[in-house]
């Protein structure tokens, strides 16, 4: 689904109005009807309702609300938070509520549902003074909160709070969903979110000049390397997987069944001699590179085993469990000197630092790093990479736009050029040692078979997180391994295939 900000949804609410002549009054009918149908099915007759409006169309959806539910019979008031300088729309419907009599209060009662629509798309600077104090009032209450469009408070652009917000349980948002419902704190703010359709033509949409997409269900259904009766393990991809060392075995045996658990055909572990029995015992199905070590770790003497064996792969992954080294960096320049597909992870992204400005124009590669190895690769303080993960991230992209980039936080985003990707599936449940690892090998198993840098990112990051999600059905987050994210990622492949997810 394709993310507007605010001012890009403004410019596609006027052309509705302008060039498709539909009445802004309509649209607003609409609004309000479809979060009636919504918001109908959550709530009962024995509920209080209360539905605060404030100034602009945010606020007339929330009076067009009202008039819905009491039209039917629901218990509803109004806390109308302006009464002067309206909206024309907020003021035909603040004036249709008055002529019908409908319940006017003053604060915050004993409701049990709260609406929220004081600020919308439209909210334009820090909110102060009675706003802040009810929508403080909204946040300390045991109701239910409602926030149409976007919790009032929230930038719609940036996710950014803009002095206080309020905290929904639920955000009903209309035509398309708003980037800052899906960025930190915003995505925090706005609970469970739906996204209501209100007649808008979705060609409007589709032609706003936005490269920014939420990575959800409906993208993945397409993205599955295709299979044949005609194949043979050669057809699905043939992937090594360099790394691992005396300390860290663990972590490319998780790669390396995460990569075969994504479908690919063939897979060779690149490790040093001495782990080969513990992989061996974890990964059945690999076969193996032994390569010279030293002190547990891969030394430079393997690039001329690597040199040779190269174009035999369709995909490499290097960094999990390698180690840190100049020996490290040899062997990751000589990869990246061929042009075999390439992911970098983990301790591979610590070599890459200085490599990288040389390998401008390098295709075929993914990098996957978290906040502080993104913030170590580009020389900018982590805390303003998490402030604007999208600029940085963009900045990046821009710089090397052949590299696919994997930027993992509890959001995360896949980005390419000028294309962002945002994944909001997951849990803390991940945040604990091997989860990338398994993200990595997800990541490689696939593009081993699809050769496609970021379609295969944008599945795998989906594959990882949503995998995370099913487990919560009989896990917690405490408990979950890294190594359970297997038992899901079949299930979902199969709900892809059959179209069921
Ligand atoms: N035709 C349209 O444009 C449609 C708009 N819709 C709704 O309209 C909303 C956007 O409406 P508006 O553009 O009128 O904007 P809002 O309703 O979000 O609010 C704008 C009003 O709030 C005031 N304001 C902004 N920041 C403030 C602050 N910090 N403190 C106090 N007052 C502040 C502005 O001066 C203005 O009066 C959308 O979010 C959506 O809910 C829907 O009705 C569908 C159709
Ligand atoms: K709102």
């Amino acid at each position: 689904m394709k993310l507007l900000s605010g001012k890009q949804m403004a410019s596609v609410d006027k052309r509705a109005i302008e060039e498709y002549d539909i009445p802004s009054l309509q649209l607003m009918e609409q609004a309000g009807t479809q979060l009636y149908y919504a918001i109908k099915d959550m709530v009962s007759k024995d509920d209080r309702i209360l539905i605060v409006c404030g100034s602009g169309n945010n606020g007339g959806d929330g009076y067009v609300l009202a008039r819905l539910f009491y039209g039917e019979g629901y218990q509803v008031e109004l806390l109308a938070l302006e009464t002067k300088d309206l909206s024309e729309d907020c003021r035909v419907n603040l004036d249709f509520c008055a002529d019908l009599h409908l319940d006017f209060a003053s604060e915050i009662g004993n409701h049990n549902v709260i609406v929220d629509a004081i600020f919308g798309t439209g909210l334009s600077r820090n909110i102060e003074g009675k706003y802040k104090d009810i929508i403080e009032k909204i946040n300390t209450s045991d109701a239910k909160v409602i926030s149409v469009d976007i919790p009032s408070g929230i930038n719609s652009s940036d996710g950014k709070v803009l002095g206080v917000a309020v905290k929904a349980d639920i955000t009903l948002t209309l035509q398309t969903a708003k980037i800052g419902l899906y960025l930190y704190p915003g995505r925090v703010y706005s609970g469970k979110i739906s996204v209501l359709d209100i007649g808008i033509p979705p060609i409007l949409i589709d032609e706003v000049n936005s490269n920014i997409y939420l990575s959800d269900k409906a993208m993945m259904k397409g993205l599955l390397p295709k299979r044949s009766i005609h194949s043979n393990k050669g057809t699905y991809g043939k992937i090594l997987c360099v790394g691992g060392s005396t300390k860290m075995s663990g972590a490319i045996s998780m790669a390396a069944i995460a990569a075969l658990r994504s479908g690919c055909g063939l897979l060779t572990c690149a490790i040093p001699e001495s782990i080969r029995s513990i992989v061996a015992t974890n990964v059945l199905e690999s076969m193996y590179l032994p390569l010279p070590e030293k002190d547990g770790q891969i030394t430079k003497e393997a690039t001329t085993v690597l040199k040779e064996q190269l174009d035999n792969y369709s995909c490499v992954l290097i960094g999990c469990g390698i180690g840190r080294s100049e020996d490290i960096v040899d062997v990751l320049q000589v990869i990246l000197d061929s042009d075999v597909p390439l992911l970098i992870d983990a301790d591979g992204l610590y070599a890459l630092k200085d490599l990288l400005p040389h390998y401008k124009h390098r295709e075929h590669l993914i990098i996957t790093p978290h906040m502080k190895e993104f913030s170590r690769l580009i020389n900018i303080d982590v805390d303003k990479i998490v402030d604007d993960p999208i600029k940085h991230g963009l900045q990046f992209t821009a710089e090397y736009p052949n590299i696919t980039l994997v930027l993992k936080s509890e959001t995360s985003f896949v980005m390419q050029g000028d294309r962002v990707y945002i994944n909001t599936y997951g849990n803390n449940g991940l945040a604990k040692g091997g989860s990338g690892d398994v993200l990595a090998g997800i990541i490689s198993g696939l593009n081993a078979q699809k050769q496609n840098e970021l379609e295969s990112a944008i599945l795998g990051m989906f594959l990882h997180a949503y995998s995370a999600d099913l487990l919560l059905e009989e896990q917690t987050v405490y408990s979950i391994l890294p190594s359970d994210l297997f038992k899901k990622i079949d299930v979902i492949i199969k709900g892809l295939e059959g179209d069921t997810l």
